[in-house]
C-alpha cells in the first residue's frame, strides 16, 4: 500500500491518490488518511481540524485561504470541481490557478499549502467536500478572492453558480 502523489503547476500544490480502494459486493472502503503513509509519500503537514461542507448542486464555495493553513482535500460524496488559486503576492506564479475534478469515483485529494485559495462548485445532485487542516479556524485570518476576479479569470463550468453574500463580495 502507498500513496501516489503527483506535482501539479502551481508549486506546492499537490495531486494525491489514496492507498487503499477496495470494493467488494458491499461497496468500497477508503483509507482517506494514514500518517506514516502519507509522511513517507512525503506529506508532511500535521493536521489538527477536520471538516466537511455539505452543498447542492451548482453551490460555489470560496475562493478563500490565509497566510497559514495548509488543506488536504477530499469529495466524500458527488462530485465536484475544484480551483486552487496561488495567493502570494511574492511568488513569481501569484495569480496562477489550476482545477481539478475530485469525486467518490476517482477519489482524488488535493493538497493546498498555505497562502493559496481554494474554492469549488458542485456538479453532482449534492456534494460533501473534505479537508483536514493544520490550523484551527480563525474567520478574521481568511482572505477572500472573487470567484470571477478578472485578474484571476478562472474558467468555470457554472456560469451562475449559488453564492454566499461573502462570496459575492457583499460581506
Ligand atoms: C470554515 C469553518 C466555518 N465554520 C462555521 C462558520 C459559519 O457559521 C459556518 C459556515 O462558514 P462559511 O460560510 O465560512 O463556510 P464556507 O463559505 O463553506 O467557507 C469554507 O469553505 C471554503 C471553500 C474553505 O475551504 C474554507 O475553509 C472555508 O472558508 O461554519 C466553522 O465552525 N469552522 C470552520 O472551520
Amino acid at each position: 500500500m502507498s500513496v501516489t502523489v503527483r506535482a501539479t503547476t502551481l508549486d506546492g500544490v499537490k495531486l494525491i491518490e489514496p492507498p487503499t480502494r477496495f470494493e467488494d459486493f458491499r461497496g468500497e472502503y477508503v483509507e482517506t488518511y494514514n500518517e506514516d503513509l502519507y509522511r513517507a509519500a512525503g506529506i508532511t503537514e500535521t493536521f489538527i481540524q477536520d471538516d466537511i461542507s455539505v452543498s447542492h448542486r451548482h453551490v460555489l464555495r470560496g475562493i478563500h485561504g490565509d497566510d497559514s493553513t495548509a488543506k488536504l482535500v477530499s469529495c466524500l460524496a458527488g462530485r465536484f470541481y475544484l480551483v486552487v488559486v496561488n495567493w502570494n503576492p511574492d511568488s513569481p506564479q501569484y495569480r496562477q490557478w489550476e482545477s481539478f475534478t475530485l469525486s467518490d469515483r476517482n477519489r482524488l485529494q488535493v493538497l493546498i499549502p498555505p497562502r493559496f485559495g481554494n474554492g469549488h462548485v458542485v456538479l453532482s445532485d449534492t456534494a460533501i467536500f473534505h479537508y483536514k487542516q493544520t490550523t484551527s479556524y480563525d474567520r478574521g485570518r481568511q482572505f477572500t478572492v472573487l470567484w470571477n476576479d478578472p485578474t484571476v479569470a478562472i474558467d468555470w463550468p457554472v456560469p451562475a453558480p449559488i453564492l454566499s453574500r461573502r462570496d459575492r463580495g457583499l460581506a
